[in-house]
């Protein structure tokens, strides 16, 4: 898979997507959410795959198995290369996501790889025991979600950097860690509570980062997803 930093395109249309996109000349590993899928629909995907960027589509499901799975057979003909659900939706609904994306994945063509959010990198240790009331430390739920995700068989899980490495000791180097929450340092957090910088990222065991408003809010996005990806792939 593509390794390249995720860029995330939380725009709230078309019109910013295309003006962004037209300042980077290289094929970019993109990720579209739930706030420009919800206003363009597949159409988007279609567009931003057409200008050759690779696609995470970030749409979160959680819901009845039945739901999800017939939900994600139908993304399946989007052809993207990364999906998501959330683990907290439970072993069986994360095996009829994985059902429908193989059933309604073209025959001839990749399926994307499906992956699962454990904790959102929004959430804080006191918050999760406080709201969800889960009785572990936070870093145990998050091992407990990326042990589920695999029993049901998807390629890994969303995370922060500070839970990668000890979730590879425990489901394996090819388990996919994928980590929103990156800054450059000193960067503004904003509401995102468990973060870290690229290279703390690949020194911690991170598959894949996610990066948002640090490049896209920036003076100078190309600049600031250069420093980005240099500091990711030293
Ligand atoms: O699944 C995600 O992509 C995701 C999971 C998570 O736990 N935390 C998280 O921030 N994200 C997404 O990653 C992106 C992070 O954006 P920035 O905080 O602007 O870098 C947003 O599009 C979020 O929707």
């Amino acid at each position: 898979m593509n390794t390249k930093p995720i860029l995330a395109l939380d725009f709230p249309g078309d019109t910013e997507v295309v003006n962004f996109l037209k300042h980077f000349n290289e094929p970019l590993f993109v990720k579209i959410g739930m706030e420009l899928y919800l206003q363009e629909g597949p159409d988007i995907v279609r567009k931003v795959k057409d200008l050759g960027h690779d696609i995470f589509l970030d749409l979160k499901l959680h819901d009845i198995p039945n739901t999800v799975g017939s939900a994600m057979k139908g993304l399946a003909k989007l052809g993207v290369d990364l999906v998501n659900v959330h683990a907290a939706g439970g072993r069986p609904m994360m095996e009829a996501a994985l059902e429908g994306l193989e059933a309604g994945t073209p025959a001839g063509r990749e399926r994307a790889a499906l992956i699962a959010v454990t904790q959102l990198t929004s959430t804080t240790e006191e918050q999760m025991q406080a709201e969800q009331k889960i009785a572990l430390s936070l870093q145990e739920s998050v091992l407990h979600y990326a042990s589920l995700t695999k029993q049901a068989g998807l390629n890994g899980v969303v995370c922060s950097v500070h839970e990668a490495k000890a979730i590879a000791e425990v489901c394996g180097e090819d388990f996919l860690r994928v980590t929103p929450g990156i800054r450059l340092a000193g960067g503004d957090a904003h509401d995102q509570k468990r973060i870290a910088t690229p290279d703390g990222a690949k020194r911690d065991g991170s598959s894949l980062i996610v990066v948002g408003r640090a490049v896209t809010g920036a003076q100078d996005p190309v600049a600031a997803y250069k420093i980005v990806s240099e500091l990711w792939e030293a």
